[in-house]
């Protein structure tokens, strides 16, 4: 989440604003690297307070596995004063913010205006963000008859239901106490989302684009694997990563790399170990590394996903269709296959595949599980040549990749964007 907030705040700082981003110390030694103004753009780290049930040292959710994650809204509450402190040494003309739903409530004892920015899709947030819904079931004239949970999502809503009150309970109110929200999409992928979502919460909904850093500033590829890459055919590799929340099960992992070994092309997997696992090597099923081994990689750390997308020979993206990658996958010419995992996820994946019709999402069982044949045969249902199904999501695919890379769309939300901010801000109607 918080990335998509630095981005934001490097155009604040290009057209000429000062920004202050609070943040945990640790995610500050990682997201240092994307501040492109440290002039304008200042961290101001804060201290995450231990609290029962979260393990030690865990300050974001990366840290830690999603049934954990309500202690550590538990942690951010806590945190209260010291972003209260802040704002009021600082005095800013606005505050954004997303799961911290008692930032309204606090700006506006300081004269304060806030913005709700929602780095999670529209979809996502008009059928499960949206008062008169429940878990599982969207509220009454939510806009899609497709963009919907099935009986194989049962165990996305098992995860969810974890959480679900708690995060439907500080979404909600971030929502209805801010003065303004904005969400990072584009009207021409989640249009009708966001109209409704401005309706039911009769409140002006901005769009920021899908603020995505710009391509020439990041670093190349690392050596290592743009020439692993370079030594096959055009298109023909298949790259599959799951985001930074994901670990599988031993088994489902072993699974997923036995489907890849069944397709028979070349594979590059980025993925954590799985649970109880220390090293992807250890897990690895029996022999895989031998008949794999000229032309599969299971790699357990962090890789350049968006560079290896664009190379030459990735033709095939196996995604967990979180938000930023749904983006990523839109972006660049790989055949998308989806295999979500949480909430969001399961409803961007129906987004895509059902209502864009831009890729397949591989069939599980009631129980979650996918087989390997399930996995290959949904990646040879677009990777094949002639395939039916392949041609026709190639065709939808390279459509909207059109319109969302077109010249000015990414930049012309953004500068939109921080127009309509400083007219909102500075209108005094509002105080
Ligand atoms: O090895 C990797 C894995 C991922 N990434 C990058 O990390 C980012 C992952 O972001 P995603 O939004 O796709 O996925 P995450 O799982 O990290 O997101 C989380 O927040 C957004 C929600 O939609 C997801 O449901 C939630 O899991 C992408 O920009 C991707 O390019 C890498 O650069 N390397």
């Amino acid at each position: 989440h918080m990335t998509p907030f630095l981005h934001l705040a490097n155009k604040l700082a290009e057209k000429g604003h000062r920004v202050t981003f609070l943040l945990p110390k640790k995610a500050q030694k990682q997201l240092e690297h994307l501040n492109l103004f440290p002039d304008s753009i200042v961290f101001h780290p804060l201290t995450i307070f231990p609290v029962d049930g979260l393990p030690a040292g865990a300050e974001t959710a990366s840290d830690i596995p999603v049934s954990l994650v309500r202690f550590l809204s538990i942690a951010m509450d806590l945190s209260r004063d010291q972003v209260e402190a802040a704002v009021r040494a600082l005095r800013p003309d606005l505050i954004l913010f997303d799961i911290a739903h008692w930032v309204p409530d606090m700006a506006k004892e300081h004269g304060v205006k806030t913005m709700m920015y929602n780095v999670i899709s529209a979809n996502c947030t008009a059928h499960d963000l949206v008062p008169g819904g429940e878990l599982g079931v969207p509220p009454p004239g939510y806009p899609s008859s497709k963009v919907l949970y099935r009986e194989q999502d049962a165990h996305a809503l098992s995860s969810f239901s974890t959480y679900y009150k708690r995060f439907y309970n500080r979404v909600t109110t971030g929502l209805m106490n801010c003065d303004f929200i904005s969400i990072r999409t584009c009207q021409e992928i989640e249009g009708k989302f966001c109209d409704y979502i401005e309706r039911q919460y009769q409140k002006k909904v901005l769009l920021t684009g899908p603020m995505l850093p710009e391509p020439e500033k990041s670093k190349p590829l690392e050596d290592q694997w743009s020439h692993w890459l370079s030594g096959f055919g055009q298109g023909s590799v298949v790259f599959c990563a799951l985001g930074s929340q994901i670990t599988l099960e031993k088994d489902q992992f072993q699974e997923l790399c036995l489907g890849m070994e069944l397709t028979g092309l070349p594979f590059l997997v980025a993925v954590t170990p799985p649970k109880g696992a220390k090293t992807i090597q250890e897990a690895l099923p029996e022999g895989f590394e031998d008949r794999v081994k000229s032309r599969g990689v299971v790699w357990g750390e962090w890789v350049q996903q968006p560079l290896i997308l664009a190379h030459s020979s990735v033709g095939c993206f196996v995604s967990h269709c979180g938000f930023g990658s749904m983006w990523e996958s839109l972006m660049s010419d790989c055949q998308i296959v989806l295999l979500p995992y949480l909430n969001d996820q399961v409803l961007n994946t129906r987004l895509m595949t059902e209502e864009l019709e831009v890729s397949v999402e591989v069939k599980r069982e009631e129980t979650g599980w996918f087989s390997k044949e399930n996995l290959s045969c949904a990646i040879m249902s677009v990777m094949e040549k002639d395939s039916e199904v392949g041609n026709r999501v190639r065709r939808s695919h390279a459509n909207l990749k059109e319109v969302v890379v077109s010249a000015g769309l990414l930049t012309g939300y953004t500068d939109k964007f921080v127009d309509t901010l400083e007219k909102l801000v500075n209108d005094t109607n509002l105080e």
